[in-house]
């Protein structure tokens, strides 16, 4: 009988340990083959240990019968195999980073990912601790614990100014510039006590990101429907009083990557003048010298934040809140415009 390695003969049984069937000898293979078509069983490799001997013998490279020959060729002729699929696993891990380091736009777009990644992650973690209180304020200080880090992670300092300004035991509103998601950054990193912001409805339905918001008592507002997001305002201006909460808002009502404040929505001011609680307005400067959506740049920096003095609201009515959101308005423009020329001044080789 021809062997398909071309000897004669079965290979004896004898020396050789019994080998798994080859596919194409397994029976289940086999069984819609005409009967001349079947094949012998395969020789196995010549690997038995010859009597008396002991150690390793070096494998004949032209496949002779070494102590080890049959065995490491098995071995090594498998992990030598690369398939395709290790071919773009090895062109993706020379590719990406080469990629990062050349392409602006590719090292925004990954940093953006990773953001937004990390974050859908994290809220992972944090629903299964935050849902032990259920719904609470005091949740946010798990989210804000949780979230501190990536400001290293992405190597931009905050500096803060103005910690003074919070020595407030009361409620208050705050409202802050809008100007991208890394907001939430500076944000956290001066957060008060039982303080949740006011966040688009979508943001809700923002996976793992969504439930832990809702978990840690930020309030959504449908800005589609003027009636509906003031009346959740009005009634956040009641439970600030009964619950001791204090509201953070984003008076713009979405983000301003144009570097300087859009007009603002009155929403916030009529929240406070409800509520009868005063305004700490926060500045957060421009990030224009790190990151740029319109450019796609993201680089290392600095960002300053300053908390502003208190406004207060003690006697005013609905009708000064048209002025009261001007004035609010004007002083946080002109300190973020000193402040993102300080910025800048102070870290001139800021996205390095
Ligand atoms: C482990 C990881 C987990 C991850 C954790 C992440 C957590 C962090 C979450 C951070 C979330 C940040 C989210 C930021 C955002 O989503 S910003 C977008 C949403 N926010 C806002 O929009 C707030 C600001 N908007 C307003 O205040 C608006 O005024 C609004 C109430 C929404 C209504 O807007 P709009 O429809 O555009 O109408 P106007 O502003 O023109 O107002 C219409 C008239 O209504 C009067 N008005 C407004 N509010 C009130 C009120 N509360 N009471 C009475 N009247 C009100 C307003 O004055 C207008 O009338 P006049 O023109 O003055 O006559
Ligand atoms: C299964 C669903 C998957 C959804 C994936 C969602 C991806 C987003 C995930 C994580 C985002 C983390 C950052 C959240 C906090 C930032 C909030 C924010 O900046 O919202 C923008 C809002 O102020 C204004 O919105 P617009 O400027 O009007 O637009």
């Amino acid at each position: 009988m021809v062997t398909p390695e071309g000897g004669k003969g079965a290979p004896s049984s004898a020396s050789h340990p019994p080998q798994a069937p080859s596919l194409c000898s397994h029976p289940s293979i086999l069984a819609g083959l005409p009967t001349g078509l079947s094949l012998p069983p395969r020789a196995p490799p010549p690997c038995s240990f010859p009597k008396g001997q002991r150690g390793l013998r070096v494998p004949d490279p032209a496949g002779g019968n070494g102590l080890l020959g049959g065995h490491l060729r098995a071995i090594l002729g498998g992990a030598m195999e690369i398939t395709v699929a290790q071919w773009v696993l090895i062109l993706f891990l020379i590719i990406v980073p080469l990629l990062y380091e050349w392409s602006a736009s590719f090292k925004y777009f990954c940093k953006m990912t990773f953001y937004n990644g990390w974050i859908l992650t994290l809220a992972v973690l944090a629903i299964p601790i935050c849902a032990v209180r259920g719904r609470n304020v005091e949740n946010m200080k798990i989210l804000r614990f949780m979230l501190l880090h990536i400001k290293y992670l992405y190597g931009i300092k905050i500096e803060v100014r103005g910690w003074e300004n919070f020595n407030i035991k009361e409620q208050y509103v705050v409202v802050s510039n809008h100007q991208s998601s890394l907001d939430l950054l500076g944000m956290m990193e001066i957060l008060p006590g039982r303080c949740v912001p006011i966040a688009k409805r979508e943001l809700m339905y923002a996976g793992t990101v969504g439930l832990a918001c809702w978990l840690a008592g930020v309030i959504f507002i449908n800005r589609k429907k003027t009636d509906d997001a003031i009346s959740v305002m009005s009634e956040a201006a009641q439970t600030m009083i009964k619950d001791d909460v204090r509201v953070w808002v984003f008076p713009e009502g979405t983000r301003n990557h144009d570097g300087s404040m859009l007009p603002f929505k009155r929403g916030a001011f009529h929240l406070a003048v409800q509520a009868q609680v005063p305004i700490i307005p926060i500045v957060m400067s421009s990030y224009r010298d790190f990151y740029s959506k319109k450019e796609k740049k993201f680089s290392t920096g600095k960002c300053m934040v300053r908390i502003l003095p208190r406004i207060e609201t003690r006697g005013l009515t609905a009708d000064d809140v048209p002025e009261l959101t001007e004035s609010v308005r004007r002083t946080m423009l002109s300190a973020f415009l000193e402040m993102s020329g300080e910025a800048r001044d102070k870290d001139p080789g800021g996205g390095q």
